[in-house]
């Protein structure tokens, strides 16, 4: 181990209550909106083939054209009780919402620059209706916030000069302005979850960002930052130069998913994932593949079984309104979770062999064992291995109590649970009680 100063300043989960319940959501909707909404990926009859809200990046655009976008953006449309209700009817315990993308465009009224919400048609702040729409529907919120922002002057890719140093350390101490007002704002949000941090000037600044996460988990105790906000001081980020993961959660998994528990090193984690391939922001052409209801619920099973959050972005267009197909999808995800939500939220990695029908996951601090099904096999027999001298008291089928199932053990402490049809069309889950054999 070396000795490290900006490292990470724990070992081990944090075992308060604030990340307990973040821990237990299961659960998560990720909002991106903001000016790249109105173009959604097309601009003079061009479509950009990257994400749709990095367009201001693109050489097909020229940059005053996306900033003037600032003079068009008037959400009519924008409805937070309604967002908020389709959160919850789907089922997402928090949601993290973007309250400034790279392009530095801010959804609230910011006092320390004009690029806000405040200097558009539309004038006023986003952020606390949502907030509050989203509190009252019993959601939890967290912060997006990008440290990398185009439309500041004094941002820098890396410091090369006397001359970056000086706009840099103006640009430090416009950003904790602005993520102190952000605190000071919204104080009922839960966390920040931060982007656009890994250029070389941001990764220089160890010492800086290090006082800065102390600074504001003193002002917001319970404050969850993950492994994205800072490197230590040899450069290293979300995990420091002894391997120690930096912040309360890894922020690693963005579209993607770990296989195995032991990619996981034992820490708290989420994984972010777009409905397209890799779009965040409204992208009008919505093309290629784009994942079905059954392999977005797959991906929420598979996430929680390996004691990770799912968070899904949705991406609203410029006028507030929100796609018919990503309205569909949450409504298709919340109706499987009105049935099966005991299998998902506040429950966490069971421990056991995985099988290739789907996931186990586990409910906290009990022995509820739930099986996630969505790989059927031929045979209908679905291969369960316990811990030894543990037995199953109890096999249901999650909604449906009545549709029990006695297991075929085949030998000490692995069964086999016989499915009556082979034909399901949808993920189901089988509630296993188990017990200690005397
Ligand atoms: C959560 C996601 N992170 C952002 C990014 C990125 C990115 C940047 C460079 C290379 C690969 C990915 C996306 O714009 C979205 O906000």
């Amino acid at each position: 181990k070396v000795s490290l100063v900006h490292g990470a300043h724990r070992t081990g989960r944090r075992t308060d209550a604030a990340m307990a319940r973040w821990r237990a959501y299961g659960l998560g909707q990720f909002i991106h909106w903001g000016l790249y909404s109105i173009p959604g990926g097309e601009w003079d009859g061009k479509t950009y083939n990257g994400a749709a809200e990095w367009i201001r990046s693109w050489d097909g655009i020229t940059k005053s054209a996306y900033d003037s976008l600032i003079y068009h953006f008037n959400p009519v449309k924008f409805d937070a009780t309604a967002w908020a209700a389709a959160a919850q009817q789907m089922g997402a315990k928090y949601v993290t919402i973007t309250t400034k993308h790279h392009d530095g465009f801010c959804l609230w009224p910011s006092k320390y620059t004009s690029y806000t919400v405040a200097s558009s048609p539309y004038k006023k702040d986003l952020i606390k209706p949502l907030v509050d729409a989203y509190n009252k529907a019993g959601i939890d919120v967290i912060l997006y916030f990008s440290i990398m922002d185009w439309s500041n002057p004094d941002w820098r890719y890396d410091i090369k000069t006397k001359d970056d140093s000086i706009a840099f350390e103006r640009f430090k101490k416009f950003t904790r302005n602005q993520l102190l007002e952000l605190l000071e704002r919204y104080p009922t949000t839960k966390g920040l979850w931060f982007d656009g941090t890994w250029d070389n000037a941001w990764v220089k600044q160890a010492a800086f960002a290090d006082e800065l996460e102390t600074e504001m988990r003193k002002m917001r105790p319970g404050l969850i930052i993950g492994s994205r906000f800072r490197a230590d001081e040899n450069g290293k980020r979300h995990f420091d130069t002894n391997g120690q993961l930096m912040g309360d959660y890894e922020q690693g998994w963005e579209r993607k998913i770990p296989n195995t528990i032991t990619e996981v090193h034992g820490n708290d984690w989420d994984c972010v994932m777009t409905v397209p391939e890799n779009q965040w922001g409204y992208n009008a052409a919505w093309k290629g593949h784009i994942k079905t209801t059954d392999e977005l619920l797959e991906m929420l099973a598979k996430c929680v079984s390996l004691d990770g959050n799912f968070v899904l972005n949705f991406g609203p267009k410029g006028d507030g309104s929100i796609r018919k197909e990503e309205l569909s999808l949450a409504r298709e995800i919340g109706d499987w979770m009105a049935v099966n939500q005991e299998a998902i939220y506040g429950c966490e990695y069971a421990g056991l062999e995985p099988q290739n029908w789907g996931y186990f996951t586990k409910k906290t601090g009990t022995d509820k064992i739930y099986m996630l099904v969505f790989n059927v096999p031929v045979s209908g027999a679905l291969r369960v291995k316990l811990p030894v001298q543990t037995s199953i008291s109890k096999a249901y089928r999650l909604g449906q109590p009545a549709q029990t199932f006695v297991p075929e053990e085949i030998q000490a402490s692995e069964s086999f649970i016989h499915l009556k049809t082979t034909s399901e069309k949808h993920p189901f889950v089988i509630v296993l009680e188990t017990a200690k054999k005397t």
